[in-house]
């Protein structure tokens, strides 16, 4: 309820910060794609969504739809005609395609949010760098790799940087900005900016494992896991707890469900074979069999609990 005061303040201010930024392009549209999306047209930006999955593409378009009807609830509470404006007009603003060259013409600002996979990335963003104007800035939303190994590939390693946001991304207030060792300061100036216009709280990291929210989130989750699975509490009983006993808005097993278990191990996988020696990091039996079965949590209907399929 407070995060999402917070954000209608954002968007009815006069006061809303402005950036230089006004075409993003966002390559991937599942959870966390869409969301940037949604929040960057929510901003007034120009918005192209991008997916090698036209089906991804097509369900994106209709979750943001129904998140923006919720955000218009709020702002516009007693005024539904300038809800649905609200709602129409940012939807317009949101194109989507399967081509990243083709979506990339005109980018002032690219936002990768693809699966967690270096390789996968160091392919993307080859192409986009050859094919961007020479002024777009290129980041990455993601969890838990380098930003420096990532741009490693990339020609432009000035105008790279981090940009981490959180699930649900219209709800979650913060964004982690990461500088690189080469991102030059206009880029960071300019991606700390851009945060700001879309109703995010910035904070500056290090390009360091997890930066700040999940060098200390995963092996938070991860020990819940490991709890589970010794038999000590339920599934059930651990949320509760951490609920209740701890103040957090969701259980760790829950909020593994939440974000993706196969996100989640991805990130595990990769901290564990850089850094085999830390007991935290080591793999979880468990999770990995919940993996292996397709039960990734909420998006595929199945994790640590049950959930109807959207
Ligand atoms: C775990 C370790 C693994 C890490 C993996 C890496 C993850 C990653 O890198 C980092 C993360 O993201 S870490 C993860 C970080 N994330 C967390 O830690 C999340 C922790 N969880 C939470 O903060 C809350 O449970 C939620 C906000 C998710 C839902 O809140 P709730 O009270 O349980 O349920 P509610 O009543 O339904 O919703 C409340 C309000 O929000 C509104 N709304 C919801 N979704 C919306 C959307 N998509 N659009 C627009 N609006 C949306 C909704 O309309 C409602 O508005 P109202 O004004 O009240 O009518
Ligand atoms: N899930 C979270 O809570 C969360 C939070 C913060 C950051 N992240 C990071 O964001 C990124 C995306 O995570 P997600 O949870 O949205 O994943 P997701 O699986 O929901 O979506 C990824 C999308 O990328 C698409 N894709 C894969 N390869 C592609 C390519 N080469 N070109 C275009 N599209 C491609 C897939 O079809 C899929 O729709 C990851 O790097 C993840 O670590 C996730």
């Amino acid at each position: 309820m407070i995060q999402f005061g917070v954000i209608v303040r954002n968007f009815s201010s006069s006061s809303a910060v402005q950036s230089a930024i006004k075409n993003v392009t966002v390559i991937g549209g599942g959870l966390m794609g869409s969301g940037i999306a949604q929040v960057s047209a929510q901003a007034g930006q120009n918005v192209i969504l991008v997916d090698v999955n036209s089906d991804v593409l097509t369900k994106s378009q209709k979750s943001i739809s129904n998140n923006l009807g919720r955000v218009a609830k709020k702002i516009y509470k007693d005024k539904p005609q300038e809800g649905e404006k609200f709602v129409t007009e940012s939807m317009s603003r949101i194109k989507t395609s399967t081509d990243p060259v083709s979506a990339i013409k005109s980018a002032d600002l690219v936002v990768e949010a693809i699966v967690e996979n270096i390789d996968v990335k160091h392919e993307l963003f080859k192409k986009l760098d050859e094919a961007a104007p020479s002024h777009t800035i290129l980041a990455s939303n993601t969890s838990s790799l380098s930003i420096d190994e990532i741009a490693s590939v990339v020609k432009r390693k000035d105008k790279f940087g981090g940009l981490h946001f959180f699930n649900p991304v219209p709800v979650m207030r913060l964004l982690e900005v990461v500088k690189g060792a080469e991102t030059s300061d206009a880029t960071y100036e300019a991606m700390m900016a851009w945060g700001k216009s879309v109703g995010k709280t910035c904070i500056t990291c290090k390009d360091t494992p997890g930066f700040v929210v999940n060098r200390l989130l995963v092996p938070y989750m991860a020990e819940a896991v490991r709890l589970f699975e010794r038999g000590d509490a339920s599934a059930r009983d651990i949320d509760i707890a951490m609920k209740l006993g701890a103040g957090y808005p969701m259980g760790p097993l829950e909020l593994g469900d939440y974000v993706g278990l196969d996100t989640t191990k991805f990130i595990l996988d990769g901290w564990h074979k850089k850094y085999p020696e830390e007991a935290l990091f080591k793999p979880i039996p468990l999770l990995n069999k919940l993996v292996s079965e397709g039960k990734f949590g909420v998006k595929t209907g199945e994790g640590f609990y049950k959930y109807e399929k959207k």
